[in-house]
């Protein structure tokens, strides 16, 4: 065992942090991992941790100062964290904090060129610029300040924009939300375990402690798109419900006795200390995973530095306004604004993130059915736009807007009810020709080496080269989804015939 693992152990014994036997904390050259030393079952508590051990801005020495200065959320811990750091040997959190990174290996800490060089393409080259601007804005509008306002001398070396960017990473990459107290915090060990796509083990449970009620709450991950996590000089309410993605399930159940904790009581909560419960047995030998959500690799890399290969959560997004130029240069920028805004009365919309609205592609290559309903749209013939352009605002029922175009195209009523057949309704040669489109022109953001060039990359890439072998995940994710879009795009369309029995 290292040191550094010897230290935060003894920390945590100090601390009444307490795991069961049945665990095992090893560390190797990729990190620390929790493994399982004999078969875990479900139900199974395998760790208990008092909320007073955890790094929050109420528990930390800097609270007042935090506080004053309004600082909440990932910001606030961001800087109880930077000020824990600044104490050394002299923090309450020194066995835990030496046990950390310096940083996370998150995109925000990698420099502009590497960004550009190793992210272009991505769903993620924009969002990183994006972010880093914020970043420094937050430092500089909500850090700063601190040290001149702050009623305690804070040591302003230890609240450096460096400092601040890997405190900031550690926080995206390791926080939990705790309760409506203490709010977002580090929660030793608990951190330690990492992440599975949809084969998580343990769960961790939340008990309000104002409520001290027993209504635990499996807290919702984020499906799809990811959010931006990094622009935080938010309040908790404006932030996602699963902010950290360290994903949160704590419970407060009573201490039971001895080291082995499979037969702990639940009928007394004990608001004050956390849980960790196994959902799905692992047999002994086995890594013990949580999960940190349901997360494309875009998130994944994006909060916590590091990609899965077939990832099906994996998207690609095509922006609307790819679709707006692309149809500009078909027809004109006036015809084109026509169609949107006949598509916006039918009460359709693209899905939005900050300024940008945009169109999911899944990781099976299918296409979101707003674009689908676009495309179809742009390309009516003009009399069925002009007919339908005059007639009443739809209801906001997808299947009733389509069954009214359709039903205007056709001059005959027609009546569609489920999804699948709507689509294959709209996947026109036209439509699908304008989808081959959109994949190559969004497939030529990754610039000149193809596919076949990124994937031979990655088989020789090494996953300890983190920010290349991570990039390249994703852009070859991406690039396959795309791939997935075309073939979407070219299959043969069978359900037309029997959908279009009209109902006069
Ligand atoms: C909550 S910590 C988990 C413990 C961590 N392995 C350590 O050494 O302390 C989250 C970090 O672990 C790493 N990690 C977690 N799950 C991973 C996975 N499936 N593949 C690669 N890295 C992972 C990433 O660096 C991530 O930011």
């Amino acid at each position: 065992m290292t040191r550094r693992l010897r230290a935060l152990k003894r920390w945590m014994a100090s601390q009444g942090i307490d795991h069961s036997d049945g665990l095992e904390i090893r560390e190797d050259d990729a990190g620390i991992r929790v493994m399982a030393t004999r078969d875990l079952g479900e139900g199974e508590v395998v760790a208990r941790i008092p909320k007073s051990a955890c790094l929050t801005v109420k528990t930390s020495g800097a609270r007042e100062a935090i506080e004053e200065a309004g600082l909440g959320g990932p910001l606030g811990l961001a800087a109880a964290v930077m000020y824990e750091r600044g104490l050394g040997e002299g923090s309450a959190w020194a066995g835990y904090l030496q046990a950390l990174p310096g940083r996370e290996a998150v995109p925000v800490t990698w420099e502009v060129g590497e960004i550009d060089e190793f992210l272009v393409g991505t769903e993620l080259h924009k969002t990183m610029k994006e972010d880093k601007a914020l970043i420094y804005e937050d430092w500089k509008e909500c850090i700063l300040p601190l040290l001149s306002s702050g009623p305690q001398k804070l040591k302003p070396k230890s609240f450096g924009y460096d400092q601040y960017v890997a405190a900031k990473s550690l926080v995206t990459s390791r926080s939990f939300e705790i309760d409506d107290y203490h709010g977002f915090g580090m929660v030793p060990l608990a951190d330690l375990f990492n992440h599975k796509t949809g084969a998580e083990n343990v769960h961790f449970t939340s008990v309000s402690s104002d409520s001290g009620s027993d209504n635990d709450q499996n807290i919702e991950n984020q499906n799809g798109h990811y959010y931006d996590d990094y622009s935080d000089n938010l309040s908790t309410e404006d932030l996602p419900s699963e902010i950290n993605g360290s994903p949160t399930v704590f419970t407060g159940e009573t201490y039971g006795n001895g080291n082995n904790m499979e037969h702990a009581s639940s009928s007394e909560d004990d608001p004050s200390v956390l849980e960790m419960i196994i959902v799905k047995g692992v047999k002994s030998g086995d890594e013990v995973f949580n999960t940190y959500g349901a997360m494309g690799n875009a998130a994944l890399l994006h909060r916590y530095g590091f990609t899965e290969l077939d990832n099906s959560f994996d998207i690609v997004n095509i922006d609307l306004k790819l679709v707006i130029d692309w149809s500009s240069s078909q027809f004109s920028s006036r015809y084109t604004r026509a169609r949107v805004s006949l598509w916006r009365r039918f009460d359709c919309s693209g899905c939005v993130s900050q300024n940008c609205e945009y169109f999911e592609i899944s990781s099976e290559g299918e296409p979101q059915l707003e674009l689908l309903i676009l495309l179809y749209v742009i390309f009516l013939p003009d009399g069925v736009y002009h007919k339908l352009n005059q007639m009443v605002p739809s209801s906001g029922d997808i299947c009733k807007t389509i069954s009214t175009i359709f039903s205007v195209k056709h001059n005959t009523s027609i009546s569609l009810e489920d999804l699948d057949t709507i689509k294959d309704c709209l996947l026109i040669d036209k439509v699908c020709r304008g989808l081959v489109s959109l994949a190559e022109i969004r497939e030529s953001y990754y610039g000149k080496c193809s596919l076949d060039d990124d994937e031979k990359k990655l088989m020789n890439s090494y996953k300890s080269h983190k920010k290349l072998y991570h990039s390249l995940v994703l852009r070859v994710s991406e690039r396959r989804i795309l791939k997935k879009l075309k073939t979407y795009a070219s299959r043969p369309i069978k359900v037309k015939k029997r959908t279009f029995m009209k109902r006069r």
